[in-house]
């Protein structure tokens, strides 16, 4: 991979900073960041790069002449999202002949990008890391993600070609075949964006502007720490992003790193395509959904609101690390078999042997998910310990993670679960 030439997209950044290989455990991917090679005191500048140098919605449609046909393009297609426009740009800077002028200026930058991604949606199905995320919440995730891709590759496509149709002056900007714009590149291109673009908080005349996404050269080499205290902002006075250093000193020859925020491991992994140990904002998904074919479904739906006003009933309950077990989700129990509703208050139980049933039921759901996870983890521990290839191994030593902590989840609120039932049963028989 050629080097990133910083200077040529005028990004200026402090003197003790390097990149650098870091030899992580899957070579080669990924495997980059940024290391300081002296002290760098706390509250520093240490990059600053010009908006007009990251590729982003504003920069990308602002009304620039040379612009027109990417604006033309996105104004068009009102479905177009940040996410898919700034993946455009990528594929079209990537071109050997790109017909944009302002995007070939980004193109020592783009195909700097690393070749490949690493997230669940990649893995090949059968092989170890996949087999153990069978029945995960995770498992669910990346195949909605892959649907969900693979139909929007095929609209956004569909929309290059209408465009190129009606707009014949400007059908040489735009791939319009499978060949110049396949699934693959969509897919490189939306893994750049997912694992490398920020949220910038913009502002125009100290007034706030909403938050823009943008992919951010430098700013997009900064490896995800939780305790880093580098952030980075956007200076209306010089119409850059610029990264500092927070409050704390950033040692010689350590890493400099960048917070992503508050990421389970499953989008760590869907996302990312790596996981933290013991990651303190994993939780396990529950699906309950509200059934419109029940009875008095509306009277349900809206007993439900009132009691948790961003309650939507096909979302899924979070359980979360150490948490209790969600109070709407008990509600939902108690409230669903209901047939009449006169005078229920779901917030307390209903009755000790109809709280029964909803526990059991609970206890049924989380029994369930952690049979099949730890099912998975016996089994294909015993391929781990046969398998030889280090790439397949450190996939699968990422998973585990994953897989381990939801395990744990879920044994705590099952544990929970059977602890309420105990003092159901024990104050029943009391009652005897
Ligand atoms: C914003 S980029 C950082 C630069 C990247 N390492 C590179 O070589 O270009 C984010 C990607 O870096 C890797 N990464 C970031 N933080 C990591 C971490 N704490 N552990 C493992 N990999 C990490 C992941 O592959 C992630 O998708």
């Amino acid at each position: 991979m050629a080097e990133l030439d910083l200077a040529a997209l005028n990004v200026s950044t402090h003197d003790a900073l390097a990149l650098a290989l870091l030899g992580g455990t899957v070579e080669g991917i990924n495997d980059r960041g940024v290391i300081a090679t002296a002290n760098i005191p706390p509250n520093t500048v240490i990059a600053q790069i010009p908006l007009t140098s990251t590729i982003s919605s504003s920069a990308l449609l602002a009304n620039v002449e040379e612009f027109s046909a990417l604006s033309t393009f996105a104004n068009s297609s009102s479905s177009l999202s940040d996410d898919d426009l700034i993946c455009l740009a990528i594929i079209l800077s990537r071109k050997e002949s790109c017909p944009h002028p302002y995007l070939s200026t980004f193109s020592g930058f783009t195909n700097n990008l690393p070749a490949t991604f690493d997230s669940t949606i990649f893995l090949t199905p059968g092989s170890l890391p996949h087999n153990l995320l069978k029945g995960t919440n995770l498992m669910h995730s990346t195949a909605m993600l892959q649907n969900q891709i693979a139909q929007d590759h095929a609209v956004l496509l569909k929309l290059l070609q209408d465009f190129s149709m009606v707009h014949v002056d400007m059908k040489d900007f735009f791939p319009t075949t499978e060949e110049d714009f396949g699934l693959e590149d969509y897919v490189h291109g939306l893994f750049s964006v997912y694992s490398r673009a920020c949220d910038l908080s913009m502002s125009v005349e100290g007034r706030d502007a909403g938050r823009v996404r943008l992919l951010c050269p430098f700013l997009d080499m900064l490896n995800h720490s939780t305790t880093s205290k580098v952030f980075y902002e956007f200076d209306t006075e010089t119409g850059s992003v610029k990264i500092k250093t927070g409050e704390d000193e950033i040692l010689k020859d350590s890493e400099v790193t960048l917070n992503y925020g508050p990421l389970p491991n499953s989008k760590l992994l869907l996302f990312y395509g790596f996981s933290l140990p013991n990651n303190a904002h994993d939780f396990a998904e529950l699906f309950v959904p509200l059934n419109p074919d029940l009875a008095l479904y509306s009277s349900k739906l809206e007993l439900l609101k009132t009691l948790s006003p961003t309650y939507l009933p096909s979302q899924p309950f979070q359980i979360k690390k150490g948490g209790a077990i969600p109070s709407t989700l008990l509600s939902l129990l108690r409230i669903m078999p209901l047939i009449d509703l006169d005078g229920v208050d779901a917030t307390f139980p209903i009755s000790d042997s109809n709280e029964l049933g909803v526990l059991s039921a609970l206890e049924g759901a989380l029994q369930g998910m952690s049979q099949a996870i730890s099912g998975n983890l016996l089994l294909v521990g015993d391929d781990r310990k046969a398998e030889e290839d280090v790439n397949s191994i450190a996939e699968y030593e990422k998973v585990r993670i994953y897989v381990e902590s939801e395990l744990e989840i879920l044994s705590t609120a099952l544990q929970e679960v059977r602890g309420r039932i105990s003092a159901i049963q024990e104050g029943l028989e009391g009652c005897d």
